[in-house]
């Protein structure tokens, strides 16, 4: 008997992969030249859809969804492990792209592309059929994410208008995502750092690796945070501890991280951020996780070791979706004061963004050092 990671390559029929990303060629010539690529400026309220195609030119990288139709979860992968999986523009579109795709799968799908105001609430489901009950995000090559792009932010997008049409789609994205009427882990590996550490907020719970690095960058390049992480980290830790975080940028450990609330488990030994998520995420989908961790291991497509022995066993007693998805809705639907909140960080963001602490802080190259305890 082998032994692989994945089930996926014996039984695709069960597997959906969707890569979103497109080659240059297929991007509209108003925005790019041969070489050079230009960021297109336009107007503060265009539609959302136009700004993620303009910020899809820049920069490489990729975001990724797997979904496992056996065990019911899906998985985003941030993948630009070059740049530690920081955000391109590019990257920024193909997530957008993902969070309408799991609305499509999910939930009714009226009123929730990327053209829906910011803070829209999609309509759930019901159809049994709709299978995906969790999604975890990861980074690839052992490490989350770095936040944005500074090399992108470098060339293209320290203007104003730049920081603005930036920080409203992934206000927009990743609030759609915390509104996805699934159970969410961010998987951490590695760093998550400025834009990285807000990324984990967008998630229900974060399952850090015992040598995880978090940290909030922001005071450090003149800024706030331009994801909406204030609002989602003070929700999640209460005011005290974001201001901790946000004021100091000091880094946090995996212990420090489970101490404060802000992480929900950490990693056993020698087990992957990934792998822990999945057994995380397998106590909201089956009824006896206990019992359904062999048939969880052996269906995997993430962390876990799966083997293809017996693929076609049935699927252990599961959780209802349209229950797992309900409980999620209840609980959304106590935020909705939020955007309020949210529209306030994105003003401030906008108004700090490209100014000249913000200037000097990207063109400062990125060191390890400065995340080290002192
Ligand atoms: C609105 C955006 C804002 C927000 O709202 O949060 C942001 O996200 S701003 C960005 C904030 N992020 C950072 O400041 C992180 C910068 N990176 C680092 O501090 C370090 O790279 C690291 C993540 C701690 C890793 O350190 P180390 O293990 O020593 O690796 P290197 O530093 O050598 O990095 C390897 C490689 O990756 C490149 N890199 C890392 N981060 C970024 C980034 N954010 N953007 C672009 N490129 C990045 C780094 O330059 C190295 O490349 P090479 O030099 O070509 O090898």
């Amino acid at each position: 008997m082998v032994a692989h990671r994945s089930a996926k390559y014996f039984i695709p029929m069960l597997h959906t992969r969707l890569t979103y990303s497109r080659p240059v060629f297929a991007i509209s010539r108003q925005y790019t030249t041969t070489k050079t690529t230009i960021f297109r400026e336009i107007p503060e309220d265009a539609p959302l859809r136009d700004v993620r195609e303009n910020l899809r030119q820049l920069g490489g990288g990729s975001v990724e969804l797997t979904m496992n139709h056996r065990t019911s979860i899906a998985y985003i992968l941030l993948n630009n492990p070059s740049k530690k999986n920081s955000f391109s523009g590019k990257m920024m579109a193909e997530l957008a792209d993902i969070v309408d795709a799991l609305e499509k799968h999910v939930c009714d799908s009226e009123g929730v592309d990327g053209t829906t105001p910011e803070g829209v609430k999609a309509v759930v489901k019901t159809k049994e059929q709709e299978d995906i009950r969790g999604v975890i995000l990861h980074g690839a090559s052992e490490t989350f994410c770095a936040g944005f792009d500074l090399s992108v932010a470098r060339s293209h997008m320290l203007s104003k208008a730049g920081g603005q049409q930036m920080s409203r789609l992934m206000h927009n994205t990743f609030t759609r995502f915390h509104n996805l009427p699934l159970v969410s882990v961010a998987a951490v590996e590695g760093y998550a750092i400025g834009g990285g550490a807000e990324a984990t907020t967008a998630c229900d719970f974060r399952v850090l690796h015992r040598d995880a690095l978090v940290r909030f960058v922001h005071a450090n390049m003149g800024i706030v945070p331009g994801w909406g992480g204030a609002n989602r980290l003070t929700r999640l830790v209460g005011r005290r501890n974001a201001l901790r975080l946000l004021g100091t940028t000091e880094i946090l450990s995996a212990e420090q991280a489970l101490e404060i609330g802000f992480a929900d488990e950490i990693a056993s030994e020698d087990e992957s951020a990934l792998a822990s998520s999945e057994i995380f995420l397998s106590r909201f989908i089956f009824e006896d996780p206990e019992s359904a961790l062999p048939y969880l291991k052996q269906h995997s497509s993430g962390g876990l070791n799966s083997t293809t022995e017996d693929a076609s066993s049935p699927p252990p007693p599961m959780h209802a979706p349209e229950s797992l998805r309900g409980l999620k809705q209840c609980v959304i639907a106590t935020d909705l004061e939020g955007a309020k909140g949210l529209a306030e960080e994105r003003r401030v963001f906008v108004s700090l963004w490209g100014g000249p602490a913000n200037l000097a802080a990207v063109s400062r190259p990125p060191s390890k050092s400065k995340h080290r305890k002192k």
